[in-house]
This record gives C-alpha cells, structure tokens and sequence, in this order.
C-alpha cells in the first residue's frame, strides 16, 4: 500500500488560516534567475535596476555568503523585499535559504515569511534528499503564513545536488503542490558523486569521446560530451511529470561567456524553462538563449496555421507534419506569446 494523501487532501492549506495552495503554477516568464549577495551594501543597492532587466531576483542567503555575514544576508533580503518595487515590472522575488540541516534555516524561513512573505513568490531549497525535506518545509511554511495572514501561497523549488536528491527526483516533485520547480546544482553534485571536477556545471576537457585510429596515424579527432545530459534528462521528465518547472543552475566560468551561452542552450533545447545568472552580463545571455529563436517561432506558427485542429498530415517547406509536430508548435508559440508579452522588440519579431 502507497503511503500517499488522498486526492480530495493533496490542494488543502496544511495551517488553518494559510492560503490554498496554487492548482496550477502562476505563468510567468522566469528565463534567469538571478543571484544577489544581499549582504553587501553595493550590489544589494543595485538590485532595484538589476530588477528592471531581470525575469527573476533572487537574494541568496546560502553557499557563497560567509559564516559571519548569514544574519546580515537575511536582513538585507527583508531590506530588498521592503524597499525594491518588484510587482511594476512583473518581476519575481525569490530567496534561498539555508539547508535544512543548517542552524540558519528556522531564523531564514521564519524572518523571511512572516516578515516579507506577501512580497516573496519563492522558497529555494538547496539540497533537498527526498520529498520528506519538501514535506518538513511545506508545514513549516503553511504555519507561518498562516501567523503572518500571508494572502497568497509561498512556492518551493529545490535545488537537486545530492546524488540521493536525483535518485529522489521524481518524489521530490509530486511532494506537494506548493512545488515550483527544481534546478540543477553541479557543483554540490559534482561533490556528492565524487566527480573529478572543480568546475560549477559547463563540460570538462577530459570527459569527451575520441575518434578511432587513424591509418595515416594523424591525431584523432575528439570532441567534449555533457556530464550533466543524464541528470538534466531525469529533472526534466520529473518536472514535467508534475506540471512543474525544470532550471538549469549556475555557471561559474563568468569570464567564459561563449561556454556559457552554450551550457544554457543546452539546457532550453532540453526542456528547462530557466537557468540562474551569477553576474549582470550572465542576463542578456539568458533572456536570448531561453527566448524562442525567432525562424523557428515563425515556422512555428506556419505548421499551427496550416493545422487549425491539430490533425492530419501536411508538408511544410519540405518537411513532414502531423498531430506530434503541431504540438512542437504549440510549444514554441505558447513561450514566444508569453515573451512577447514583456519584450516588444521579440513581440514584433515573432510578428504577434
Ligand atoms: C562572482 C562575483 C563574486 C563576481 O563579482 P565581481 O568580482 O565584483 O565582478 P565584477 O567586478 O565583474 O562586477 C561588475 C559589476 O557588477 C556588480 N555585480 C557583480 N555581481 C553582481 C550580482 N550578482 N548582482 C548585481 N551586481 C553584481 C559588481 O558589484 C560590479 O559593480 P561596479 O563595481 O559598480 O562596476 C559576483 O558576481 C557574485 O557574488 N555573484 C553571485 C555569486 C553567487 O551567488 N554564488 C552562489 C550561487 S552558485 C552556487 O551556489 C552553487 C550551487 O549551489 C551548486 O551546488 O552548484
Ligand atoms: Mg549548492
């Protein structure tokens, strides 16, 4: 017997007086996400405009913030809740907080929703092992709402970076409908695998397959593979599974624009919706790479023309298309309208 809540209880609040849960996910366009250091006075004070470019904001209060500055990261989090208007612009306010198993994550999750919980849209959880952490967290979070009169529901979304947390995906999403998504964590992955690697995300210059030998004994041709295709294929399908979203994470070559630009596309011709940005110039790469391509979106349109009820067989500029393709389409034009919606230059390139 499969210990599951029954259907009638899985959308009810877990606090009485906390806000019903999201049946489906708010649409959003979230192309970055986009990581702030709250903690320092200068690039939390540039975040008001950094959120005017972003899709996303995000003050982080996890890795990269010292010991000594977790109390100052967390204050400057409510400072940039208090005093960034994200809403004009329709842009979402995110933290990551601490992990569970850290002395910081009651006081982040306490401060954090009873004090900005009306202007947060997301909880980041990083290394979440397993749908117990989300269901640990869902309660906790329905219950300071709940104090606080929180008016909408906080959303979750986990960091995958442990090797039990992939083996623990597809549980991880169905864990509770306050779930958003899940990102990619290579660098705490690479950790808990024990990959030979010290790089975060990106490809590695000795995982590559080689030509065979030659017979004129010339250097073979060789040429670097993905170390993160398998774990970003079982996100996606877990994420989808669930109505939810998949991310691709951090990139941290930000010298290395070109890799960058490359690891992101990946990840958007896979399935994810998003990726994070650790630096400002990582957000123009996002926002073109997680854009629809402009030909495809036209062509795109041309096969949902051609097949106003999404059946039949026609040929399109030499190409096969039928019931599966029209859905391909469906795809494409569905992201490209949402863009569109808050970019005019792609609005009219898409030619809405
Ligand atoms: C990575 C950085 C430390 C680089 O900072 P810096 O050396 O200051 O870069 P620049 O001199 O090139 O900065 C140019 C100007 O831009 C401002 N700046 C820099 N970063 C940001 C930012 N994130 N948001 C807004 N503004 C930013 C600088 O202040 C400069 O301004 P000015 O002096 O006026 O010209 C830094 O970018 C940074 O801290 N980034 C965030 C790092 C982070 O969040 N890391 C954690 C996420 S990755 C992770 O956790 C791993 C994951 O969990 C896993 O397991 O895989
Ligand atoms: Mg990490």
């Amino acid at each position: 017997m499969s210990i599951s809540k029954p259907p009638r209880s899985f959308f009810k609040p877990l606090a009485i007086g906390a806000p019903a849960p999201f049946r489906e996910l708010p649409t959003r366009v979230e192309r970055m996400i986009h990581f702030v250091p709250p903690h320092i006075e200068k690039v939390r004070a540039k975040s008001g405009d950094i959120a005017k470019q972003a899709d996303v904001v995000l003050a982080n209060l996890e890795d990269a913030i010292p010991s000594d500055a977790k109390e100052a990261a967390r204050a400057g989090a409510l400072d940039m809740a208090e005093n960034i208007d994200f809403s004009s612009t329709g842009t979402g306010f995110w933290a990551r907080v601490n992990c569970l198993n850290s002395p910081w994550f009651l006081d982040d999750v306490t401060e954090l929703v009873t004090k900005a919980g009306n202007k947060l849209d997301v909880i980041m959880l990083p290394k979440v092992e397993g749908p117990w952490d989300i269901h640990y967290a869902d309660q906790l979070i329905a219950q300071l709402e709940a104090k606080a009169s929180i008016k909408r529901p906080i959303m979750l979304h986990a960091i995958l970076e442990t090797a039990e947390g992939v083996q623990n995906v597809e549980q991880i999403c169905l864990a509770s409908p306050r779930m958003h998504g899940i990102s990619l964590g290579p660098a705490d992955l690479a950790a808990s695998r024990a990959m030979k690697t010290t790089r975060v995300g990106g490809g590695h210059p000795f995982y590559k397959v080689i030509e065979d030998p030659r017979s004129d004994d010339a250097p073979r041709a060789a040429a670097q593979q993905d170390l993160w295709h398998y774990t970003v294929s079982k996100m996606v399908d877990a994420c989808c599974t669930a109505g939810i979203k998949p991310f691709y994470g951090p990139f941290a070559d930000i010298a290395d624009v070109e890799a960058c630009e490359q690891q992101f596309r990946n990840a958007f011709l896979m399935g994810c919706a998003g990726t994070w940005s650790l630096h400002p110039k990582q957000i123009d790469i996002a926002k073109r790479v997680f854009s629809p391509d402009v030909d495809e979106v036209l062509f795109a349109k041309k096969i949902l023309a051609a097949m106003p009820d999404g059946t039949g067989v026609h040929m399109i500029d030499g190409k096969m298309q039928d019931d599966a393709t029209w859905k391909q389409a469906k795809v494409m034009v569905d992201l490209a309208r949402q863009v569109a919606e808050k970019d005019p230059d792609l609005a009219s390139a898409y030619e809405f």
